[in-house]
């Protein structure tokens, strides 16, 4: 009796375990129909696309305020620190844009690649990604036309409701949300997405960059890279001088505010539907904005730096003032201009997508159906649109920019971290097995192959469900332990700087296994990627790389901001368990498939997603 009971409840959790794993497991399936949207974009318009919205912020606000309070003139070191991890980052993006040319960006990767669980988490992570970006531009905006209009917007605030909180901005900045409001309004009356207007406002935005850095270069003087320690009246404390005032932590610290002027560029991978000949140009694109926009910061940052001594930067218009103060108002006044233009386009590049996603989401039945309701007469997901403007106001209102920039940051990583595992398990998974019964003798799956096959003992040259599994458990090993690192060099902090000596050991202990690890997996064979126009040369290196530098800048940032993200995933469960799950189309379709195939008693039809990935197309419209 007791046997049986404890039987039973043994195959009910076998059963929930299961379950569970299909949920996890569901990816998408993608259907021949070809996009509705016409292709008219091209390399050219593209990479434009991609630096309008990624240089912004980073160019008229950030060079300056790292400079002055986290890393001095070193701030261009941050600059490319920031830049190597974005553009590993970028690389991965690439691969999957010339895999799946379609519209939605990470979410749809993590659909295809990962299954329905991951997909969630990161559609869910973009939508305040993005809500986040526009809110934090928007401030940008706020304080440039601010002090066009002589500072008159901020003192009123100021004087009329200043906010007396710790966690929360100086004043609501009900400008800002003015802003958002009116941008939502012409975006849900259909302006599109208009190529032309991008590449002039793009234009625009790199001429003034460049007036900014030749009037600067005129005026540079490299005696501000090596000046006397000095009493800093923003961060209260004496600093060291020279060109590392705050050390190699400033530099790693203002690496993670850096990081957000590149984010950005994955708009292009948005823009699929629209591209000709998506699966070369799009990882192009990438490419060559991700370089454009790194040329850019790093000259910024070089003349920022030079112009003035680094405390004396101004915290949010670093160039205004610098011109001000040389009494050179002509230049002063088009650098502030342009400035207004460059965050408009930069706002733009974040506002459009994110009604996008939620529309992308709701197709597929993971979000609400509200959010994939197309109006009739304006042709825009209008409601989808509205809740975007909304959720982004308030953001806006409430936050100052530098908690905006870091709760940014945690979802941008979030996804770059789970494209680099795309990447990762898709090079080293076959597909096709999955799921499959092995069913020739020679593919009996004993513990002892198993283990043999994680040094990949039997020299196998194409990836079978035994390497697969190998493969997948090396990754998880490495995210695991790349994890741990991270935590530990966190945790190690000034001290590692200071004595390294006892940390030595335990960084060792888990940087050895990883290495070891990370080696193994390079021995495992790899799907064949010649079909593609762009892959992630260096593999399993290069992702191993991006995956510790976004995990690293992760857990640097600060504990409130994982505190709000974590009340946001907690949310996200709670929409996921509630709605998503029930509604979500792939799941709807694998029932109903499976009623056909009893009905008739076949078996049910070739399962699409196991169609090689060249074959594939989604079946969502955007
Ligand atoms: N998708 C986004 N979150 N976009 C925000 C773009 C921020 C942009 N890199 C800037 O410096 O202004």
């Amino acid at each position: 009796m007791v046997h049986n009971a404890v039987a039973a409840k043994l195959e009910g959790w076998q059963m929930a375990g299961k379950g569970l794993w299909g949920m996890a497991s569901r990816r998408k399936r993608m259907s021949e129909e070809a996009s509705q949207l016409a292709r008219v974009l091209n390399l050219v318009d593209l990479t434009l696309l991609g630096v309008g919205s990624t240089l912004g912020l980073g160019v008229y606000v950030l060079a300056g305020q790292v400079a002055n309070e986290t890393a001095g003139p070193a701030v261009i070191v941050s600059f490319l620190l920031a830049a190597v991890s974005s553009f590993f980052a970028g690389l991965c993006y690439a691969e999957f844009a010339a895999r799946v040319p379609k519209a939605g960006s990470a979410y749809v990767y993590a659909y295809v690649a990962v299954g329905e669980v991951a997909a969630f988490i990161i559609g869910w992570t973009l939508i305040l990604e993005y809500a986040i970006g526009t809110a934090s531009v928007t401030r940008g905006v706020s304080s440039y036309v601010d002090a066009l209009a002589g500072n008159v917007i901020s003192t009123f605030f100021n004087d009329t409701m200043p906010l007396h909180t710790q966690t929360l901005a100086e004043y609501p900045d009900f400008f800002s949300f003015a802003i958002i409001a009116v941008m939502t309004c012409l975006l849900a009356f259909g302006v599109k997405e208009s190529s032309i207007v991008n590449n002039v406002m793009t234009f625009l935005n790199l001429a003034t960059a460049t007036i900014a850095v030749v009037t600067g270069a005129i005026y540079a003087d490299p005696k501000n890279w090596s000046l006397a320690p000095h009493f800093n009246p923003t961060t209260s404390k004496t600093d060291a001088g020279g060109f590392l005032p705050y050390g190699i932590k400033g530099i790693v610290e203002g690496a993670g505010t850096c990081f957000f002027g590149f984010v950005g560029f994955d708009c292009i991978a948005t823009t699929s539907e629209e591209a000709k000949n998506p699966r070369r140009n799009i990882p192009w694109a990438i490419v060559l904005s991700l370089t454009i926009i790194t040329i850019t910061y790093c000259s910024i940052a070089v003349v920022l730096t030079m112009l003035q001594p680094y405390y004396v930067l101004d915290l949010t218009k670093p160039f205004t003032v610098a011109f001000e103060g040389m009494g050179l108002y002509a230049i002063e006044w088009i650098v502030t201009v342009g400035a207004i233009f460059a965050l408009t386009t930069s706002l733009l590049g974040t506002m459009i997508p994110l009604p996008r996603i939620m529309y992308a989401m709701a197709q597929d039945g993971l979000m609400f159906a509200l959010f994939g309701r197309v109006n009739s007469f304006t042709k825009t997901p209008l409601i989808a649109t509205a809740v975007a403007g909304g959720l982004s106001g308030v953001l806006a209102l409430i936050f100052d920019l530098n908690q905006l920039i870091e709760m940014m940051s945690i979802g941008t990583l979030l996804a770059y971290t789970v494209v680099c595992m795309c990447v990762l398990i898709l090079r080293y998974t076959d597909t096709r097995s999955r799921g499959s019964p092995p069913n020739e003798k020679s593919e009996r799956i004993t513990f002892g192959r198993s283990v043999a096959a994680l040094v990949n003992w039997e020299r196998a040259d194409k990836p079978s469900k035994l390497t697969t599994g190998a493969a997948g458990v090396l990754v998880f090993a490495e995210i695991l332990l790349t994890l741990a690192l991270c935590v530990l060099l966190k945790m190690s902090g000034d001290e590692l700087y200071n004595d390294p000596m006892p940390w030595l050991g335990p960084l060792l202990a888990l940087l050895v296994p990883l290495v070891i690890v990370v080696v193994m997996l390079g021995q495992q064979p790899k799907t064949n990627v010649t079909h593609l126009s762009f892959s992630v040369p260096w593999l399993p290196y290069l992702p191993a790389i991006s995956l510790f530098l976004n995990l690293y800048l992760m857990v640097n940032l600060k504990t409130e901001t994982w505190v709000r993200f974590l009340v946001w995933m907690l949310v996200g469960t709670v929409v996921y368990f509630s709605y998503s799950l029930r509604h979500s189309t792939e799941r709807l379709l694998e029932i109903e498939e499976k009623k056909r195939a009893a009905g008739n008693g076949v078996s049910a039809p070739p399962q699409l997603d196991e169609l090689p990935m060249s074959a594939l197309e989604t079946r969502t419209h955007l």
